[in-house]
């Protein structure tokens, strides 16, 4: 079976590929990153549109990823391989070279799911691990042997927004005193004994392991990170397409498109306009997959796309001629370099709203 242009053998399928590679409007010898190649499902699309002199740099945290992409494309001469976080994609002398497009496909990927001694899943026992790199970092178990209990608590609560996050936290200190986690289907256990029955639709572990992942494989940091390095490296007209799978990852990438802030904004209720300095014209607003694809594919059902053009001269097909200045699509000529901050996000539209100059609240603005 293939969708979306996935082989079924990898396991993965890839989501709002069609989109996102006419969002990255690929040109024949145009240069390009995927940071986040899982399987390749969106690598390979790309692939199909670039003719000899087009380039195609893929990074993935995951020694299976980079396995599997070396197989598949490491004969082709117009790829490029690199096993590490994007949010180092800067260090890269052939991204530095300046790129087309960049994309960022975030969280998971089916393999790292289904294969239980990666300890992603708890619905598959296995090691207590979660790294998306098993080189790098604590893993799960690790981390959950030493952290006190208002940091679990803190991290079940920002990243899982699990209401029970202090009473897991107090199970898993209690439990960890007697003999250490090292399973995932011990933590499953234990945080379902915890949970009240019938409190929720989904298993009473899933919002647990996704706040632990985030933690352990730091995925914020490396969003922030890897958003700044992509809007280095892109090109006057380079396009960035993020799809996030939760709220927290698409809120860093909505603020980020509408602007870093250049100073507090002294006692004034909102930053004004002036108060940022345009980062990215958003291409559009959140595009979502279709109800077609989503019944093929469920994963696609939280998916949320972004796009983003750098501003600069450049750009062959919206013709910008100056920053902010002349872009159709995204509506943005009307708002000119400045008013970024105001109308990310909306399609274009011209609103302005309060954006906190914290890429995220912290846990103690959200606890109830
Ligand atoms: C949703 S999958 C990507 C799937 C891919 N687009 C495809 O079509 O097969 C996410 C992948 O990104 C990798 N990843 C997540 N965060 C990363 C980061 N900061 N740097 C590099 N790779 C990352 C994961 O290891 C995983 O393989």
């Amino acid at each position: 079976m293939s969708v979306g242009g996935a082989d079924a053998r990898s396991g993965h399928l890839p989501v709002m590929v069609a989109q996102v590679v006419e969002a990255l409007r690929v040109i024949e010898d145009g240069a390009y990153l995927d940071g986040t190649f899982g399987r390749g499902g969106h690598a390979r699309r790309v692939l199909e549109r670039l003719g000899a002199g087009g380039r195609l740099l893929l990074m993935d945290k995951d020694p299976d990823a980079i396995a599997v992409a070396e197989r598949e494309f490491g004969a082709d001469p117009r790829v490029a391989i690199r096993r590490g976080s994007f949010a180092a994609l800067a260090d890269w002398d052939l991204a530095r070279a300046g790129l087309d497009g960049v994309l960022f496909d975030l969280g998971v990927s089916s393999p790292q799911l289904d294969v239980a001694e990666r300890g992603f899943s708890f619905g598959k026992d296995g090691p207590l691990d979660m790294r998306m790199d098993p080189d790098a970092g604590e893993s799960a178990a690790e981390w959950l042997a030493h952290a006190d209990e208002r940091e679990i608590a803190d991290v079940l609560w920002t990243y899982g927004e699990e209401r029970m996050s202090r009473r897991i936290a107090r199970a898993i200190v209690a439990r960890r005193a007697e003999a250490p986690l090292t399973r995932t289907a011990q933590l499953a256990e234990l945080i379902a004994a915890v949970v009240p029955r019938g409190r929720q639709d989904i298993h009473p572990a899933t919002r647990s392991f996704q706040a632990i992942r985030i933690h352990v494989n730091r995925e914020l940091a490396d969003l922030e990170a890897g958003l700044d390095a992509a809007h280095a490296v892109l090109k006057p007209g380079g396009r960035l397409a993020v799809i996030s799978f939760h709220s927290l990852e698409d809120r860093i990438v909505k603020r980020f498109i509408a602007g870093r802030a250049k100073a507090p904004p002294g006692n004034r209720r909102l930053p004004a306009a002036e108060d940022f300095e345009p980062t990215l014209h958003a291409i559009g607003g959140a595009r979502k997959a279709d109800d077609a694809e989503i019944a093929a594919n469920p994963r696609a059902r939280s998916a949320v796309l972004r796009v983003a053009e750098k501003p600069g001269v450049g750009n062959r097909e919206s013709g910008i001629e100056e920053p902010g200045i002349g872009n159709r699509e995204s509506g943005i000529g009307r708002t000119k370099a400045k008013s970024a901050g105001a109308a990310a996000d909306r399609g274009g539209a011209l609103f302005r709203f309060p954006i906190p100059y914290s890429p995220f609240p912290a846990a103690a603005e959200l606890r109830p």
